[in-house]
């Protein structure tokens, strides 16, 4: 059974799921509408209303391309950052640039080569340079999609056309062909004079992402071409500490031993170099109070200040959006909750649980809050971003996790739930979905609108038409639960990693409730004896019986499968997990309107919900 039966609207999984046919010559391409729709794809007549545009958009976001009739003129520039000019018509110049993005979108080298020819449009032709809102330029599409004929009429065809151009993550062309894989284009890039050094906004060169994203035929070809293997990334890794997979490994220490190059000596010399260069200067803010529409000030955060790069995640009542923070460039996770579908289900205290729990609770393996505001029509909670994707999408792309890896995020979570009993909130809605990787791939719990006491009726509602799988015994029964349940859903978690599914499960919803209360618990024979016993220990259907429920996680810490784990070097994130494949980020349109709603109605303060907005004295 594949994973993606399990969870609702993961769009990770679509990623996973969605394989391109495109023509090129590179291994597993991850390629999903999704990304697709990265590029700003409302396509339309000019003449077509803004109504329509937002229709458009809202396909692009739940991840369909419309194609639209029309002119299929490109529209890229966000309405409520330049409204006037989304109504002027274009110039002569702008139609012609719309069309080339249009046409690398859509692998039309004929289309490029007319548009790039002076013999038919006599004073104007498209300019090869030109960027949209993102500062994507046809030669970041066309590489990013592997289409190579477009790649080479935009070289051949354009004036003076820019190798290295940067889009707002920094990324150039060979950057995209090389996190999607494309070995033909990344060739021809290359060819064409590509700086095979440049680094992005985190510091990865092409080889870095090539390597994180695992493409070996395009790693040995980067080789070839001998790029510098000690530059470092802003986490102070080069490429070869980008992976586990040994073959790649072994590719790159290879390299370095014909070219007599010591990884570990340069190490040590460029380390703190790099670090200078991306230190940040920390900023002390206080806690406080913003009324929606007030001009933000003292570190206060608004709308505006956040630039909306792509769509993470989708949940219950809102989307997770990948942020860029305009003044330091920071890039945050933004949780969107639509005040009119929580206040309409009477549920703004869990909206206000989550905001509450993230505000105080700060600890290695918990998502930290940065900052929370609202608009009139939302709720907003800037949250660290965790590059790696979800343990949903980690375990449906690898099936399923050796034990060695599973056992560093059991210990890490564990801790957190850890953390979180101490101060007697119960997190209760433990699942992979829940658990996102960050840069150095160590788990970090998010979500949190379900935690704590006191919510547990409606939440039940919500849990059943959502994730069952995830249920512990006593909530199906509604006998009231307590701490034990996040015992029983860490048992869950482990099995899932293990095994590949969760526990009980069946595609049938009233069998796997019944699985869940009395089936037989399935344990695979190649599980160590250990792992077997803690999970039959924590899925231990009665909760006075369960491991956990006398003495909390000491007593969880002090089962065998734990033996000679150091928890205060697991505390201080030193147990070192494998890199996380990332899901692909690549820069989207979304318009401002769809994701805050109307900024006209700022000032409007009737739904206002007090005591929402938070700045962390960190951020
Ligand atoms: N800090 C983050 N960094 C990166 N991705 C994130 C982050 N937080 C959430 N996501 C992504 O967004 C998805 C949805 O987030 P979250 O679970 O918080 O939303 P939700 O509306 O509360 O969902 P649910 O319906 O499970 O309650 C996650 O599964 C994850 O893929």
């Amino acid at each position: 059974m594949e994973r993606k039966d399990l969870s609702k609207n993961n769009l990770s999984e679509r990623e996973l799921t969605t394989k391109t046919t495109q023509n090129s010559t590179e291994e597993e391409d991850t390629k999903s509408d999704l990304d697709k729709c990265s590029y700003i794809i409302s396509i339309r007549s000019p003449s077509e209303t803004d109504t329509k545009m937002q229709e458009s958009i809202t396909d692009s976001m739940t991840g369909s391309i419309n194609e639209g009739a029309g002119s299929m003129v490109a529209q890229r520039i966000p309405p409520s950052l330049n409204a006037d000019r989304s109504k002027a018509p274009l110039t002569k110049e702008e139609e012609l640039n719309h069309a080339l993005w249009d046409a690398a979108l859509k692998n039309r080298p004929d289309i490029i080569r007319d548009l790039l020819s002076l013999s038919i449009h006599e004073d104007f032709i498209a300019n090869t340079n030109s960027k949209d809102f993102h500062n994507v330029t046809a030669l970041h599409i066309a590489s990013s999609e592997g289409y190579a004929s477009v790649c080479e009429a935009l070289l051949d065809y354009g004036m003076n056309t820019e190798l290295d151009p940067k889009n707002v993550l920094e990324r150039t062309p060979l950057h995209l062909s090389c996190i999607r894989g494309h070995l033909e284009v990344s060739q021809l890039l290359f060819r064409s004079g590509a700086n095979i050094n440049a680094q992005d906004f985190e510091g990865n060169t092409p080889l870095h992402l090539a390597v994180e994203q695992g493409y070996i035929q395009l790693i040995t070809w980067l080789l070839t071409k001998n790029p510098d293997v000690t530059i470092m990334n802003r986490l102070g890794k080069t490429a070869i500490q980008c992976t586990n997979n040994n073959e790649i490994v072994n590719i790159i220490k290879e390299f370095c031993r014909r070219n007599g190059i010591d990884l570990l000596a340069q190490g040590r010399n460029c380390v703190a170099k790099i670090q200078e260069k991306y230190r940040n200067e920390p900023k002390r803010i206080q806690i406080s109070e913003l009324t929606p529409g007030e001009t933000p000030k003292d570190g206060r955060v608004g709308p505006l200040d956040f630039e909306i790069l792509q769509v993470l995640g989708k949940g219950s009542f809102g989307e997770v959006f990948l942020v860029q923070k305009r003044d330091q460039k920071t890039l945050y996770a933004m949780k969107v909750l639509r005040k009119d579908k929580i206040m309409g289900q009477n549920l703004i205290k869990y909206a206000k649980t989550e905001r509450n729990v993230l505000s105080y609770v700060k600890h290695p393996f918990i998502v930290g809050l940065n900052y929370s505001f609202q608009t009139p029509e939302k709720l907003f909670l800037i949250l660290d971003y965790c590059p790696g994707g979800d343990l949903g999408f980690q375990i449906s792309r690898e099936k399923k996790f050796d034990e060695f890896r599973a056992r560093i995020y059991i210990c890490e979570v564990l801790l957190a739930l850890e953390e979180l009993h101490k101060r007697d909130i119960i997190f209760r809605d433990l699942k992979p979905d829940n658990i996102v990787l960050d840069e150095e791939g160590h788990a970090m719990l998010t979500d949190f609108g379900l935690s704590k006491e006191g919510v547990y009726d409606s939440c039940m509602a919500r849990s059943f038409c959502g994730s069952v799988a995830y249920l512990a015994p006593e909530m199906i029964k509604r006998q009231g639960h307590g701490k034990a349940v996040d015992w029983y859903l860490l048992g869950v978690l482990l099995y899932e990693m293990l095994v590949g599914t969760p526990p009980y499960f069946s595609p049938n919803r009233d069998q796997l409730i019944q699985n869940i209360q009395s089936g037989k618990l399935k344990l695979p024979a190649s599980l160590s004896g250990e792992t077997k016993n803690l999970l039959k220990e924590l899925m231990q259907r009665d909760p006075n019986k369960r491991l956990g429920t006398k003495r909390d996680a000491e007593e969880v810490k002090e089962h065998r499968y734990f033996t000679g784990v150091n928890w205060e070097i697991v505390l201080r994130r030193e147990l070192k997990p494998p890199m996380p494949i990332r899901p692909i980020v690549m820069p989207a349109y979304i318009p401002y309107e769809k994701v805050y709603g109307d900024l006209s109605m700022l000032k409007d303060q009737s739904n206002s919900v007090p005591g929402w907005t938070f700045v962390s004295p960190e951020s």
